[in-house]
């Protein structure tokens, strides 16, 4: 078997990165899909877009699946989409690569919008720039690991030596040496969705979408594989986008989280941002039991520095995890200093980092 991955650290957000370029790798733009007859009149009109889903399903007879929303994803971040089940996430991704034709709005890709791609130009985009996992890992049963692998590239024409040679790369990169010349039915869950990102790994596309990759496997394997995407992640740089309806996945695995509910975008943001300022009751039932010293960082719960505060104590960076700092705090005998830029934007002490313990601290 294969040994089970240590826990790796959520990556850092990169859409914040000075040096990264900025340009969206993906921009979305009143995105609608509304399913049933006569699809495309309901984003035109203003009455049919103000009806709740049942309203709507009784007037019109659709369903509007994904409702006016708008995003970006930045060059290397990893984009969460999270919602309950039928919120509208699962669609949504398929938009992006037109899996699911959009009704109306623009999805850009690297300054393309996707919706005017002829179906020649689609293929090569599908080929070369997204890859997509998916829950079910749908790899083909009578070809060995290897061959599942290059199977992608063996429709792009590459010649024998060369896709299997790429093949056994990216099998070893997602820790399934060994298991080359074994078939689906001999691995186990966690080992088959291995395969399926070993797959859609291999053709180098610039953007890996995942549609709920281990909603289907035991809690310890998907730790393991949330960890292994983190790795990945972290050795490969690759865009992501990453549909999920639990929350600690998205908390764990998302430099930004996009909540869904009804088709619409509830709140986009860091999981800081969710946690320390849910957009509304939905967001804030969802993130109340979440550990908030495991999420918030020390710019939520730091204090304007006060004329008695005695300010030659440690120094840190506000976008430290209150859980990294609190052993700091508490040996400190004054206040931890917060610093950006030279710039002192405040202090926390072990006031501030027991009422986050205890969930009452400021702006909870
Ligand atoms: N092909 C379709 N035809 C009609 N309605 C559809 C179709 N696909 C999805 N829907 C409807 O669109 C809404 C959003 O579905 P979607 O599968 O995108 O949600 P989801 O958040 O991914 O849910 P889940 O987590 O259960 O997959 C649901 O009401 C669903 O019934």
């Amino acid at each position: 078997m294969i040994p089970a991955q240590t826990e790796v650290s959520r990556p850092r957000d990169r859409s914040q990165d000075p040096d990264q370029d900025r340009t969206p790798v993906i921009s979305v733009r009143g995105l609608w899909k509304v399913f049933g007859p006569k699809a495309e009149k309901v984003p035109r009109s203003e009455e049919l877009c103000g009806l709740s889903r049942r309203e709507l399903m009784d007037r019109a007879g659709c369903t509007a699946a994904v409702r006016d929303v708008s995003f970006d994803v930045s060059p290397g971040e990893v984009f969460v989409v999270m919602g309950l089940s039928g919120s509208g996430k699962s669609t949504l991704v398929r938009c992006l690569t037109r899996l699911v034709e959009p009704t109306a709005g623009q999805v850009v890709f690297e300054g393309e919008d996707i919706r005017d791609a002829g179906p020649k130009r689609l293929r090569e985009l599908r080929r070369h720039k997204f890859s997509m996992v998916f829950q079910h890992f749908g790899l083909l049963p009578h070809r060995c690991v290897v061959d599942n692998v290059s199977y992608g590239l063996e429709i792009r024409g590459m010649g024998r030596a060369e896709r299997t040679k790429r093949a056994l790369e990216v099998v070893e990169l997602v820790g399934l040496s060994g298991y080359e010349n074994s078939y689906p039915d001999q691995l186990s869950g966690g080992m088959q969705q291995r395969v399926g990102l070993a797959r859609a790994l291999a053709g180098d596309p610039d953007v890996l979408l995942f549609d709920e990759p281990f909603s289907a496997l035991d809690p310890m394997i998907r730790r393991d594989m949330q960890n292994e995407v983190i790795r990945l992640h972290h050795e490969v740089g690759k865009t992501m986008v990453f549909v999920t309806h639990d929350l600690s996945e998205a908390l764990k695995l998302g430099d930004r989280i996009l909540i869904m509910r009804d088709g619409k975008t509830v709140q986009c943001g860091t999981g800081d941002e969710l946690v320390g300022a849910p957009a509304d009751d939905y967001v804030r039932d969802f993130v109340k039991d979440v550990p908030r010293a495991d999420v918030l960082t020390l710019r939520w719960i730091m204090r304007p520095a006060g004329p008695d505060d005695d300010l030659d104590g440690p120094e840190f960076g506000p976008d430290v995890v209150v859980r990294d700092a609190t052993r700091a705090v508490f040996e400190a005998v004054k206040p931890v200093k917060v610093i950006d830029n030279g710039k002192l934007l405040g202090v926390v002490g072990d006031e501030e980092i027991l009422a986050v313990i205890a969930g009452v601290e400021g702006g909870a």
